[in-house]
Order: structure tokens, then sequence, then C-alpha cells
């Protein structure tokens, strides 16, 4: 049997819960901060941008975000951000991601939405021709921008419908930002045959993820942590069916968690709550998604045979068609047996 980190690189797996602009490695980042020379406080030294990740809290990691989302100013940015992020995760075996994206920051910041769905559309293609990657998009609203910003996606979303946009949420922070009043958008995006994929009970408790369920019909939940504090709310998640998007690292980088020594993931795997292993925003994080493999292994106490399952259920939580789901499971089962021998 091959060594852990060695198996984990190798495993075939799915990404449901990484951000676009989240994404942005260093070298992107550098690219883009010397595209726009001068005008950004990101730095473009892939040294002091590790730096520049280092966050106090939540509220100081959503500016940091932000400082990023600005370098973003034109299509081709856009493009390059999202080819280079599907070339990363194909480098990790991921053979499909769901990738959150906010089309409202970009379309705020000038980029018209027909060139900002053109731009993510056409890379998706390439991706998939280049590094055999399937993506999809989830269309978030940027909680920090409320109401309007909750609108102006909704209407891209319906409007401008880019082949790959098969899901709806709601990001930035919690605090402050009570969920029912989404609930008419998420309505909306529903009966359009969205799916509801809100962020929830990262850095609030397991009340914002009843609203995020009774509320904005949640069939996946972001995060989801604080549902451990909550029996009757895990009970409830176990018996649904409705997965978390579990990113443990990220949890801890925003200070969402004190460490992960404390991070509930191993109550939610008890408590029998269907999860998923994600990254959230590697790069910011000092992560990547085999990394959280192999943190979510040390958390649990699980070696390759445990490995494969959370893989296998990444796959079942995905909104994958049911014969690509099969396939990516076959895959995973395959290399399983193959690493075993
Ligand atoms: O871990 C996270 N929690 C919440 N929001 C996040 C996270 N990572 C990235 N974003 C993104 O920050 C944007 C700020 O406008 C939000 O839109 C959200 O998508």
């Amino acid at each position: 049997m091959t060594d852990l980190p060695t198996f984990i690189a190798g495993l075939p797996k799915v990404e449901l819960h990484v951000h676009h602009v989240g994404s942005a490695s260093p070298r992107i980042v550098a690219e883009l901060a010397a595209r726009h020379e001068g005008r950004s406080p990101v730095p473009a030294d892939p040294e002091a941008l590790a730096d520049y990740f280092a966050f106090r809290d939540f509220a100081h990691f959503i500016e940091v975000y932000l400082s990023v989302v600005d370098l973003i100013r034109d299509a081709d940015d856009v493009w390059l951000l999202t080819h280079e992020v599907a070339r990363e995760l194909a480098r990790q075996q991921v053979r499909y991601a769901e990738l959150t994206v906010t089309p409202y920051s970009h379309v705020h910041r000038g980029i018209p939405a027909p060139a900002f769905c053109e731009a993510i559309e056409d890379a998706r293609k390439r991706a998939e021709a280049d590094f055999g990657i399937a993506l999809r998009w989830c269309f978030d609203i940027p909680g920090e921008a409320g109401l309007p910003a909750a609108e102006q996606t909704l209407r891209i979303a319906l409007d401008e419908r880019p082949d790959g946009l098969i899901s709806f949420g709601l990001g930035g922070p919690e605090i402050g930002v009570p969920r029912p009043q989404f609930k008419p958008y998420f309505d909306q995006a529903r009966a359009a045959g969205l799916r509801s994929v809100p962020h929830a009970g990262e850095t609030t408790g397991p009340e914002t993820i009843w609203d995020a369920l009774r509320e904005l019909g949640a069939e996946r939940i972001g995060h989801g942590i604080s549902a451990a504090l909550d029996p009757e709310l895990m009970t409830h998640l176990a018996e649904r069916r409705i997965p978390l998007e579990v990113c443990p690292t990220s949890n801890v980088r925003t200070r969402a968690v004190a460490s992960l020594d404390e991070h509930p993931l191993p109550q939610l795997i008890e408590a029998g709550v269907p999860v998923s292993i994600n990254s959230d925003d590697p790069p910011m994080f000092g992560t990547t998604l085999n990394d959280e493999y192999a943190v979510a292994a040390r958390l649990l106490g699980i070696g390759p045979e445990g490995v494969a399952a959370l893989a296998r259920d990444a796959v079942a939580a995905a909104f994958l068609a049911p014969a690509e789901a099969a396939r990516i499971s076959a895959e995973i089962d395959a290399y399983q047996a193959s690493a075993a021998r």
C-alpha cells in the first residue's frame, strides 16, 4: 500500500465548495497584479502574498478577498483565472468541480455580464479539452452586498444562463446577513431549475442552517459546521441526506474554528451527517484539496479506505447525472483496488 499522501494525490476526486477568485494561485495573482501595475494593495511577490493572506478574523478575510477581486478587471483576466484554476484542480485528479463564482462582484467592477459569462464558459470548455476536467458553476450572492446583489445575481443567472450553471448560492459574512431575506431570490432560482447551496453555519450557529433549509430550500449547506452544536439538526441532516460542504483549514484560517483539533468534523461524521471535503479558497488558506483530504484523514483517524469513502461521499453529494457519478465512483474503486495491490 502506498503512503497516504501519495494515495490521496492519485485518488480521483470531485470538489463541491471552491471559490473562483479564492482559487487564484500566487502565480495568477502576481500575473494579474502585474497586468494592472501598481493600482492594487495586493503584493505581486508570491512571498509577500503569503503574508498578505494571513487573516485577523473573518471580516478581514472578506476584505482581503475583495482586494483580489479588484484585480480582475476584464474578460481576459476572467479567462486566465478560470483556465488556471481548472489546471490546478485537474493536477489533483479532480474529475468534476462545482466552482462558486460571484458574477455580481465582477459586473459591479465594470465587466459586462455577457462578456463575463462568455469568458467563464469558453475557459470551461477549453479546460475540459485541455485537462479532462468537467467544471460547473454555482453563482453566489456576495452576502455583504445584500439584496441589490441578490437581485443582480439572479438576473444574471436567469438572463445569461451559461450552459455550465447548475446552482445558486449565498456567500460572504453571515453575521448581520440573515438568510430569510434572500427567500424570494432562491425561490425564483429554484423555480428555474437551479440547485440551492447557500453558506450557513460557518461563522454563526445552527439557527442559520435551519433558516437556509427552511427559507432557501438548501439541498446542500456550505460549511454548516455549527450543526455539531444541535443534535436535532444533525439528525435531520442525516435522515434527509443533506450534505455539508466542509472545508477544515478554511475554518481555522478565517478563525471560524480555533484549531483543527477543535474542528467538529468528527462529531458530524459520527452523527451520520453526509459530508464532502473541500478546499474553499485554497491559496488564500495555504492549502490544496489534497491537503484537505489529509487533514480529514488525521481528524477522523482513517487511512486509504476511509479517504476513498470520503471521495465517494463527495461524488454522491455532487449535482452529477447518475451515470457520470457512477463512472467517477467506479474510477475511485479501481484506483483503490490497484493501490491496495
Ligand atoms: O469561506 C467563505 N465564506 C463565505 N464567503 C466566502 C468564503 N470564501 C470566499 N467567499 C466569498 O467572498 C465573497 C465576498 O464577496 C463572497 O461572495 C463569497 O463568495
